[in-house]
């Protein structure tokens, strides 16, 4: 199954079409997620992220440990006992409230101005996802669900070993929505479950059993994850918590992926910690 076929695209500059909006309320149903038209966001802003964000994965640690929002390789745990083998450096910032952080300049700015960019979007997606849903909830607008972190994340398969398997192992985000965006085109190892194809329910047991499909990045192309706090909000009989998993390039048959990988996700209505 290809993600292009049961993934539909919306453009949230137009009005939605009821057939977009059923296939989006299908897709939200058995992978929890949809692709959305965005090259505000893909093209130069993120570009300038990833490029600022390399040259600071690349500084020697003891200068990453001291920056706020660092999270070293193999320190983030999934279901508190995972260890992720990626280093993070997250940005945090509710909506509201401006807090910066002493995060290298360069990158600093690139990643205002992408939220900034971002920000232009929120209302927009956040209406459109109203209208899929059919909801009343408010989704935005609430200080505690206007909380969020950016996180760029940086793996490298040179320092996986050769008996681990994935980047990123099975989880689901707890945000409300996840926005995703990868730093090179095509296939990157992303997966997503077919919820249709398992019926387990918490992510360590989904990753076990379900089948998984790859999601290529697209160009102009970003990815809206359900995450779990939205399939609490509205009931999993209308959206699922999306399960997503990184494959490492040398586990993929496309040995064309290069070595390393960054990608950038903004938490949406993610709680604060
Ligand atoms: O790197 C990716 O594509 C996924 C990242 C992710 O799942 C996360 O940061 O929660
Ligand atoms: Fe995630």
């Amino acid at each position: 199954m290809m993600a292009k076929d049961c993934l539909p695209l919306i453009d949230l500059t137009r009005k939605q079409t009821s057939s977009t909006i059923s296939s989006a309320q299908a897709a939200l149903r058995q992978f929890g997620v949809f692709r959305v038209v965005a090259p505000q966001l893909t093209r130069g802003l993120s570009q300038s992220v990833f490029q600022n964000a390399r040259e600071f994965f690349n500084v020697p640690i003891e200068v990453k440990e001291k920056t706020n929002g660092y999270s070293g390789f193999d320190t983030e745990l999934i279901r508190g006992k995972t260890p992720i083998p990626k280093e993070t450096i997250c940005y945090k910032k509710s909506v509201e409230n401006y807090h910066s952080r002493s995060l290298p300049s360069g990158l600093q700015y690139s990643v205002e101005e992408l939220q900034h960019e971002w920000a232009n979007m929120r209302s927009p997606l956040f209406d459109t996802l109203s209208t899929i849903l059919d909801s009343t909830e408010p989704l935005i607008g609430t200080p505690s669900l206007d909380y969020e972190p950016l996180g760029v994340n940086f793996y490298d398969s040179d320092r996986l070993g050769s008996d681990r398997v994935f980047f990123s192992p099975a989880h689901m985000d707890s945000s409300i929505v996840t926005i995703l965006i990868r730093a090179t085109e095509e296939r990157d190892g992303l997966e997503i479950a077919d919820l249709s194809t398992t019926d387990k329910l918490d992510s360590e047991s989904i990753g076990l059993t379900a089948s998984f499909i790859s999601v290529p990045a697209m160009p102009d192309e970003v990815i809206v994850m359900a995450g779990s706090r939205l399939q609490r909000l509205l009931g999993k009989s209308k959206v699922r918590a999306c399960v997503h998993r990184v494959r490492s390039p040398t586990q993929t048959s496309n040995r064309c992926i290069a070595n390393e990988r960054l990608s950038l996700a903004i938490f949406c209505g993610s709680s604060m910690k």
